[in-house]
């Protein structure tokens, strides 16, 4: 069964963005998923991403990194659907409703509200989720937030000096986080800015990571220590704005672009 593609990318994050909204396809599983990611073998992606039909929504966005693992939310990947749809709509996540606009080279995204209670991001126990009592390796007193998924947040004077390749893994898994958990580390370069690196649950490093631009902006603005409430992210792929809006939404805007369409056969992943 020849089945069509479309691989899209934010800031250098990834997708294979497959659209089931008109016709259905075969259901996929994890090892569908990490064969279509695998950049050896497969399409190659950060995170494949499958459009269906919604009832409460204009249509259902399912996210699934190249581990296999299902999540709540992608913030670069709804900046591509986005400009793939090409008008404003309600989008279905596992992680609730968001609300994206194309703009002309990317998108602007509601991503919704943060959460911080420590059972909500979750975390295995009660804990102060603005400055948490833990730490990894000279990683220490991080700030916690799930914007529809869950980030762990390290601010750091030399974001670059960090190894996120040995750390990340070993905090994402860590059993205080039960669903495991995005990793990210960042560094205050000015009164709205911040350099990112983001070790990603179920996927790695990435070049780019919407929701943890988001979560880094708002436990930036919780600890005081950029000025107002919006902020340019600088990722190794590019910059992101977020704005943690004064009720209480996340808003995420920058680019996202299509690479190129083609089709594979789905027996040949399966
Ligand atoms: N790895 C993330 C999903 C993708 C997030 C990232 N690609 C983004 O743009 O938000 C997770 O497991 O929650």
């Amino acid at each position: 069964m020849r089945v069509p593609f479309i691989k899209m990318h934010g800031l250098g994050n990834d997708f294979v963005v497959l659209d089931a909204r008109s016709e259905a396809l075969p259901p996929i599983g994890p090892a569908t998923v990490a064969a279509l990611a695998d950049r050896r073998t497969g399409i190659g992606c950060d995170q494949l991403i499958l459009l269906e039909p919604a009832d409460t929504a204009d249509f259902r966005m399912r996210i699934f990194n190249s581990d296999g693992s299902e999540v709540e939310a992608c913030g670069n990947a709804s900046r591509a659907v986005a400009l793939l749809h090409g008008r404003a709509a309600q989008v279905e996540t596992a992680g609730g409703l968001i609300a994206v606009e194309p703009t002309g080279c990317g998108a602007r995204i509601d991503m919704g509200v943060p959460r911080f209670e420590w059972d909500a991001l979750p975390l295995a126990y009660a804990m102060d989720t603005l400055s948490m009592p833990v730490g990894w390796d000279g990683l220490e007193a991080p700030a916690a937030v799930n914007v529809g998924n869950p980030h762990v947040v390290f601010f750091v004077p030399d974001a670059e000096g960090v190894p996120l390749d040995r750390l990340g893994p070993e905090i994402e898994r860590d059993p205080l986080f039960p669903e495991r958990v995005n990793v990210n580390v960042a560094q205050v370069t000015g009164p709205a800015s911040l350099h990112l690196r983001v070790w990603e649950r179920g996927a790695g490093l990435t070049r780019a990571c919407g929701t943890g631009a988001c979560a880094t902006t708002v436990a930036a603005i919780r600890r005081g220590l950029i000025e107002g409430r919006a902020a340019t992210v600088h990722l190794p792929g590019g910059p992101l704005e977020i704005e943690w809006s004064a009720d209480n939404r996340v808003l995420m805007t920058g680019p996202a672009a299509e690479s190129f369409r083609g089709t594979f056969d789905w027996g040949d992943f399966a």
